[in-house]
Order: C-alpha cells, then structure tokens, then sequence
C-alpha cells in the first residue's frame, strides 16, 4: 500500500464474464475518504464492487486493495481480503433464525475468532456504534428495517475494515432512515475507514455533498457533479 491509499485500480478492464463492463478504470481512495458510486442500472457498480473484493478478477491492468494485489489474489487469499472488507448490501442477509447476538457470533467465528470474552466485547463495541446494544437478544424480524440495516453495517465492523463497500444500503429504507444510515457510514468514515457507497438515491447525495464517481458508457468518470 502507498501512503493512505486503500483502493487503487489502475487502467483495470472489467469484464462481465466476456463482455467488456468497464474500460480502463483508474481510481484511488484513501483511508477514511466516503465515496459515492452513482450510475444507471447495469452500468457497471456492482461489478465494480466485486473487483474491488475479489469476486470478479481482473484481466487486464493493475489493483492493489487494502494491501493485497488483485493480480495476485489466489482463491485461498480471497477470504483474508474480505477481513479486510466490510460489505453491506440492499437486502439484508442476516440470518433469519438466530438474534442479533448470534448473527454476530456467526460472523466472528467465522473470521476465526474463539475466546468468548473477546468475542462478547467485540459484539457489545459494534452494536455501540450503530446505536443498538439494547437489541442484542432481539431476533431480526423484530427489528425496524433501518435497525437491521445497522445491524449489518455492526456485522462489517466486526473485524475493523479498512474499507466498507455498500451496494445500495439504503434500497429498502424510507428517507429519513435512508439519511441516518449515510450519516452512521459517513460517522464510521471519519473513524478512518474509507466508504464507497453505490446508490441510486440522489437526494441522499444532494444533501451528504461527497466525491461521486459514476459508471456510464463503459467508463468510470471521477469527481462527478449531479
Ligand atoms: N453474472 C453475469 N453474467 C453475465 N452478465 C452479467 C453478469 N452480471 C452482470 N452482468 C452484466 O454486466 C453489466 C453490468 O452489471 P452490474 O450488475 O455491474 O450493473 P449495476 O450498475 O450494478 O446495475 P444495478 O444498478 O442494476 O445493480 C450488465 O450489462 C449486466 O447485465
């Protein structure tokens, strides 16, 4: 990694598996920077996203994404990428069946985390952040929208990501939750870790002015205005 930078891609072509997504895509994001991804559907965001944590692999050109080489990226590498990496997308994806607590034990363990002590603490320091250490013991579906959104965004913290990619956070939310859920991220981001945040949601960016950079045309524009 160079200096603050956590995302670099440089002249990255994207394909989507054959077809050429993306061309030549250059980008640089620093640590604690928040980002916003805008673009017409299917114009590129999500691929872009799974470039950036190693979904899709990159053909041609060159990425370095918290400190690991995307050229380089094994598949067994990829899961240690993804500790780095806290993703939060539309449809919530916690699971169902279990509370708050254990979809949150569920992810730590998973990472490798397995003394209990650690492991209560690290829940409880997530849930403070987001505002929900009242919810520990509530199952999802007895959560608001907006709480299980902040329930997620806790699950991405877990193991204190350099960056959080989130792909239409806000997709299912009614605007004022839209706007506390971008106010939580942009909170999160001044902690230090970058944000890149795809949305269509462009009143949420005319009141949150940020960089916006924009797919369209098979091209990744910089530092757009709406
Ligand atoms: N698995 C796939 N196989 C083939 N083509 C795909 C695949 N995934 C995406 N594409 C195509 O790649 C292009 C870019 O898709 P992508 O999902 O990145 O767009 P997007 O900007 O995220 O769209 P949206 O706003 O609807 O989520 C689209 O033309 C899409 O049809």
């Amino acid at each position: 990694m160079i200096g603050d930078t956590v995302i670099t891609l440089k002249n990255v072509d994207i394909y989507q598996p054959k077809h050429l997504v993306l061309a030549n895509v250059n980008l640089k994001i620093d640590k604690g920077e928040f980002v916003f991804l805008i673009g017409q559907t299917g114009s590129g965001k999500s691929s872009l996203l799974k470039i950036i944590y190693g979904e899709l692999h990159i053909a041609s050109g060159e990425g370095m994404v918290a400190g690991f080489d995307l050229k380089k990226l094994s598949e067994r590498e990829v899961p240690f990428l993804r500790r780095k990496l806290g993703i939060v997308f539309q449809d919530f994806h916690l699971l169902t069946d279990r509370t708050v607590e254990k979809n949150l034990e569920f992810a730590l363990r998973a990472t490798g985390w397995k003394d209990k002590n650690l492991i209560t603490n690290r829940m409880l320091d997530v849930l403070e952040k987001v505002g929900l250490r009242s919810k520990l013991k509530k199952m999802p579906h007895e959560l608001s929208g907006g709480e299980q959104q902040r329930v997620v965004i806790a699950r991405a913290l877990l193991n204190n990501p350099e960056i959080i990619l989130a792909d239409e956070p806000t997709g299912n939310l009614d605007p004022e939750t839209s706007e506390e859920i971008v106010l939580l991220l942009k909170e999160i981001s001044r902690s230090g870790t970058a944000i890149l945040m795809a949305t269509h949601d462009y009143q949420i960016i005319r009141n949150m002015p940020s960089r916006i950079i924009k797919t369209g045309d098979g091209a990744l524009q910089d530092n757009v205005s709406i």
